[in-house]
């Protein structure tokens, strides 16, 4: 059930580093429950390295993480707040769709009659109800995705992290996937949506965040974002994403647009990983 909590992702000066890497070098946010956020950046810019601190996958260097009000050192009251769909599906080949989704509803503690409700309407808004029970190794990439999408929303999170949803799928599954988006925002839940295909960011979201060699270098909805890129007004996102991660201004555009970190070198001791079973995630089987 979605929560109450008026800031679902809390995020205080996040830094990660990698011996002496640094991937994340103080990056805060601060996202209003039903918000579908767009987290974009080039390769490299950290938004991986974000999603797995957000979701309690790995331990920043340094920094803070509450989502849905509950702090992410507290996995036992955390984890049932979040969903996580990672780039590669987590899912068993030797299950079947429906397999895969109720072992999911009995790692959350669904009940059984409410599990089997969901998962039969899911299966029917994916158009896979005809394959739900062959196994998964016999499915193309978007009958995964779509598999693992669900997975990743059954338990009714408060916040769905989506880490490229719609990558390789055809127009029919990704147009599901954006549906779908929509309509969790609208029932209160917040998405936090990481992805290069700008124009399923410029459809879906409320608010967008731009990383960039680890400092979120803007944020805004995107029309403010286009705006502040100086592109036309029938510019698109594409235009705003290359004016804010490119050229020798990007520092600065920063501190302008009041986001972002700061320029302090960072700590750079080897950060140990969290672990993150299946039976606490759900969505790592
Ligand atoms: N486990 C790791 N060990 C060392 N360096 C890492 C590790 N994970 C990420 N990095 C480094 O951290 C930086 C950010 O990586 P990250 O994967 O978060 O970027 P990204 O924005 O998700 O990129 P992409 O869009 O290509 O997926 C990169 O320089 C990367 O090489």
């Amino acid at each position: 059930m979605p929560s109450t909590t008026s800031l679902a992702i809390e995020a205080t000066d996040l830094r990660k580093t990698y011996g002496s890497e640094t991937a994340l070098d103080g990056v805060s946010l601060s996202i209003p429950t039903g918000t579908v956020y767009g987290f974009l950046g080039p390769n490299g810019a950290g938004k991986s390295t974000t999603m797995r601190i957000l979701t309690g996958l790995s331990k920043p260097t340094s920094g803070t993480v509450r989502v849905a009000g509950t702090a992410v050192e507290n996995r036992r009251a955390f984890v049932p707040h979040i969903g996580y769909l990672p780039e590669t599906p987590p899912v068993y080949d030797e299950f079947s769709a429906r397999e895969q989704l109720e072992y999911s509803a009995d790692l959350r503690d669904i009940p059984r009659d409410v599990a089997t409700d969901r998962i039969e309407q899911y299966l029917a808004d994916f158009d896979l109800t005809d394959d739900a029970d062959k196994r998964i190794r016999t499915y193309s990439k978007g009958m995964r995705q779509k598999t693992a999408f669900i997975q990743s929303v059954l338990h009714d999170p408060d916040v769905v992290f989506l880490d490229e949803p719609t990558s390789g799928l055809d127009p029919r599954a990704a147009r599901s996937i954006r549906e779908s988006i929509t309509d969790l925002a609208a029932n209160g839940t917040t998405v936090f949506l990481s992805t290069h295909i700008l124009p399923v960011v410029e459809a879906v979201a409320d608010e967008v965040g731009v990383l960039f060699d680890g400092h979120l270098v803007a944020e805004g909805t995107p029309d403010e974002l286009k705006t502040r890129a100086q592109t036309d007004a029938g510019g698109s996102l594409e235009d705003a994403f290359l004016a804010v991660t490119s050229g020798p201004d990007v520092a600065g555009g920063l501190e302008e647009s009041g986001t972002g970190g700061s320029s302090e070198p960072s700590e750079s001791s080897e950060p140990s990983e969290a672990t993150a079973p299946a039976s606490t995630t759900g969505d790592d089987a």
